[in-house]
């Protein structure tokens, strides 16, 4: 049986603009399980970042429950929750955020004695997250204005996992790539999900959702419905049975 990672108990988020309430997310009961890739799609305005930020603790919900592995998080102050996003989760945006003014190592450094004092270790852990994504050492020597987008992208998710986060919550992590650096973005994602890390990613992208094994649609801030693609395998060329399944998914969801 699959371990529960996250788990939302009527989750809602409103938020008050121009004298009325927006309710963005309606009472969401879900369960995250660990190893998963898991993908949120959805239309835009569905709420799918707005569901991300709260699982994440990056937001607080307006009500309901959100658990993190035994521990209620929905409600820890500001303080608790930037040392449990520290602590546990991982993050990859659309837009990058490397400091410039340091090195691409000296990034993932940083990250990394936040949350470790042994330098040695980080140093070690950062060597071998980054021969995993393909960046060279000469690559991590240079200042992010001297990279390119990929390399920035695969430098981020090296600096989202240096302190070994249960959860990586990615939000449209190939957005701001063309189609080969966001294929090897894609590539890195799923090679680390089969080395066991949990993912959680949103995306409009049908080529990025395929990668997941778990679908979930979101729309009008409630879960419509969910499909079990199964593992993604990279070693097995896609038959097409895979993108057939989701787009036939998709199709039943109105997207
Ligand atoms: N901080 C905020 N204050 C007010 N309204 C917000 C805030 N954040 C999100 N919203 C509103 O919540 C709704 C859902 O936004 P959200 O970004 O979660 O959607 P989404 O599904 O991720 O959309 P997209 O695919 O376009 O990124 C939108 O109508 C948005 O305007």
């Amino acid at each position: 049986m699959k371990k529960i990672l996250l788990k939302t108990e009527a989750l809602s988020k409103s938020f008050s603009s121009g004298g009325s309430l927006q309710h963005v997310l309606k009472n969401i009961d879900l369960e995250l399980y660990e190893g998963d890739f898991t993908v949120i799609m959805g239309a835009s305005g569905a709420g799918k970042s707005t569901l991300l930020y709260a699982l994440s603790g990056m937001d607080t919900p307006t009500l309901g429950t959100i658990t993190f592995a035994e521990q209620v998080i929905s409600n820890l102050n500001q303080d608790e929750l930037a040392v449990f996003r520290r602590d546990h989760c991982g993050f990859v945006f659309q837009q990058i955020y490397l400091i410039d003014g340091m090195s691409v190592m000296d990034n993932v450094l940083a990250a990394g004695l936040l949350a470790c004092r042994d330098r040695k270790a980080v140093l070690k852990k950062a060597t071998e997250l980054f021969a995993a994504v393909d960046i060279s050492e000469e690559t991590q020597k240079k200042f992010p204005t001297q990279i390119s987008g990929g390399e920035a992208q695969r430098s981020g998710m090296v600096r989202a996992l240096i302190n070994s986060p249960e959860i990586l919550f990615a939000d449209e992590p190939t957005g701001a790539l063309n189609s080969k650096t966001g294929l090897d973005v894609l590539d890195t994602l799923t090679r680390f999900n089969e080395m066991g890390q949990s993912i959680v990613m949103v995306t409009h992208d049908m080529r990025s959702a395929r990668r997941g094994n778990r679908i979930l649609y979101l729309k009008d801030g409630v879960i419509l419905g969910e499909c079990d693609l199964g593992k993604y395998a990279s070693h097995v060329p896609d038959d097409g049975a895979r993108q057939e399944k989701l787009s036939s998914f998709l199709t039943e969801m109105g997207w």
